[in-house]
């Protein structure tokens, strides 16, 4: 028997991916800008549900920094969090931005430190309406790539991998999360969307190398196989900083269709997503239901 419970009705929604630009070493700063535009995107006449931060929005996005930005956070699943005794400074802010707001907000990330075992992790946090911290997901594969001549990046140096999967349920919708370099192991996704999950959203930042290459391509890969709504949340680019995020954020349906895509600079987009798209989909072409267990093991089981 499956510990998983049951999902939600999927029903319609809209979603509102925030590009945020202007990230500097200033946290202070960062965080009141993501704070207006989080009351900016609520306020828009799209009328958003669920909205969405990008990766390492409180801070500069680099391994070198993440110990000197790290937020001691001590969340534990499915028991009740008080905000209001939170050591983090970003958890106070998109708490209360969300219960302002009246929205669903997936934090996109920032650096913790687990205060028990000084661990670092990117970690995203997830609030319902009533500003409640609701859900959490470390980012679980690191960002360790070297492309000769193009780029190197590791945040093993300074960071540890997450060892759960996560999603939320909405009062519309299961959200299955991951963070940026996660959408390239498509064991994931897998595993959400046979966990019910009707849509994944991933706050991620590529870089101007594997952006214009792999970011469109991974999201309707991931959506196509699983025949799942699928979204990652960049922030804007930035040629003066170290890391130069591709931007692009961008929202796809269980077709492969990419319905929003942003161009590199901040902007909010608004996508309203569909259940229709999602079950006539499952419909028209039946691999969710042709899996051939006999022949190939079930990563999910
Ligand atoms: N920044 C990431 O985690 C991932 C990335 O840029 C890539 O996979 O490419």
């Amino acid at each position: 028997m499956s510990l998983i419970s049951k999902a939600p009705i999927f029903k319609p929604f809209t979603l509102a991916l925030i590009q945020l630009g202007g990230i500097s070493a200033n946290k202070a700063d960062n965080l009141k800008h993501a704070r207006e535009k989080i009351l900016k995107a609520a306020t828009n006449p799209a009328k958003p549900q669920v909205v969405v931060l990008p990766e390492c929005f409180n801070s500069p996005y680099g391994h070198v920094h993440f110990p000197n930005y790290a937020e001691d956070i001590e969340y534990v699943p499915g028991k009740p969090y008080d905000v209001a005794q939170s050591k983090s400074e970003s958890v106070k802010m998109l708490s209360s931005a969300a219960k302002e707001a009246g929205v669903w907000l997936i934090g996109g990330s920032i650096p913790e430190r687990e205060a028990v075992s000084d661990k670092l992790y990117n970690t995203c946090t997830v609030y319902n309406p009533q500003g409640d911290l609701i859900a959490m997901h470390r980012k679980v594969h690191l960002f360790d790539i070297d492309i000769p001549g193009k780029i190197t990046f590791k945040e093993s140096e300074t960071l540890t991998g997450g060892t759960s999967l996560n999603f939320f349920d909405t009062d519309f919708a299961r959200i299955g999360l991951g963070i940026c370099y996660d959408v390239r192991f498509p064991e994931m996704a897998m595993i959400a969307a046979r966990d019910g999950c009707h849509m994944l959203i991933y706050p991620g930042a590529f870089n101007l190398t594997t952006g214009p290459l792999h970011w469109e391509l991974l999201q309707r890969g991931r959506a196509l196989d699983n025949q799942i709504y699928m979204s990652m949340c960049s922030p804007a680019r930035d040629m003066r900083s170290n890391y130069h995020a591709w931007g692009h954020s961008m929202v796809v349906d269980p077709m492969g269709k990419v319905l929003s895509e942003a161009g590199h600079d901040e902007e909010i987009t608004y996508t309203d997503i569909v259940p229709k798209v999602f079950e006539e989909t499952r419909a028209a072409i039946p691999v969710t239901k042709q899996r051939r267990f006999d022949v190939y093991p079930d990563v999910s089981a």
